[in-house]
């Protein structure tokens, strides 16, 4: 199995200087943050990280003093356009090395994901392939086209979906293959081909880094992250 990881994006609802994946958060970009705990996940064979072209942050990264652009356990490939490009950039660089591989395509804007979720996803999931996802707390209502109510959705039935995403990397590919504004992840893109992908729920710490409020937000669960890691060592 290898992790696929978009991180070809501009960052634009983010409204930074640079692509929001290169923003520090205590002291470590984004990016560094969630290969860190990628690089740590034993199952995984290896990294493929999709970036823009003439990406000119991604070469000076590192972790531990070792550059991850030279990183033996990952290999950098040329995103695309859309997130769904990005993503099959990967899987091709993937497909190359093992074509029976399966692929956990992660967001670089996730830095929060847990390795206890990713275990829980593989554990979770079956020939169909599986998501992160927390189920929605708030009622959820359908707006009609002038922005009021159409109707009240049952909430049971409604998930947010998250990354990792885990799919076989040839089927997932073919999938992608198809440009399609709709999908805007994996998993809808198997939908799409009549696959019925697992939820499986992950932590709402999970999150994906978008608008600046978000930085803040990520900064007191990285916080509160490193204060359970602490209680779990000392207990
Ligand atoms: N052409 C693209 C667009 C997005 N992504 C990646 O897909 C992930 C999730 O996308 P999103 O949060 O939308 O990131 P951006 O597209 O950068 O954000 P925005 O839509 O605000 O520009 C990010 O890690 C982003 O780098 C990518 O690899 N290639
Ligand atoms: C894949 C994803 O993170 C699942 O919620 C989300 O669809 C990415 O959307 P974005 O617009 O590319 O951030």
């Amino acid at each position: 199995m290898y992790a696929v990881v978009p991180a070809a994006g501009v960052g634009a609802r983010m409204g930074a200087s640079l692509p929001k994946q290169y923003l520090t958060l205590e002291g470590r970009t984004l990016a560094e943050h969630t290969l860190q705990r990628l690089l740590a996940f034993a199952p995984l064979s290896g990294v493929v990280v999709a970036v823009a072209e003439g990406d000119p942050w991604w070469p000076r990264l590192s972790l531990n003093g070792m550059s991850l652009h030279d990183h033996p356990r990952i290999r950098t490939v040329t995103g695309g356009a859309s997130r769904a490009e990005s993503v099959r950039a990967g899987l091709q660089a993937v497909l190359e090395q093992t074509p029976d591989a399966w692929a956990l395509v992660h967001d670089m804007a996730r830095p929060l994901v847990r390795l206890s979720d990713i275990q829980k996803l593989l554990d979770g999931v079956a020939e169909q392939g599986g998501i992160l996802a927390c189920p929605v707390v708030d009622t959820i209502k359908r707006a009609d086209p002038g922005q009021c109510i159409d109707a009240t959705v049952d909430r049971n039935l409604i998930w947010r979906a998250l990354t990792p995403q885990l799919f076989p990397a040839a089927a997932l590919a073919e999938a992608l293959a198809v440009p399609d504004d709709a999908i805007t992840d994996e998993a809808s893109a198997m939908e799409a081909r009549g696959w019925r992908p697992r939820l499986v729920a992950g932590n709402a710490d999970n999150i994906k880094i978008t608008v600046p409020e978000d930085l803040p937000l990520a900064r007191f669960y990285l916080r509160r992250q490193g204060q359970e890691a602490g209680l779990e060592e000392s207990s």
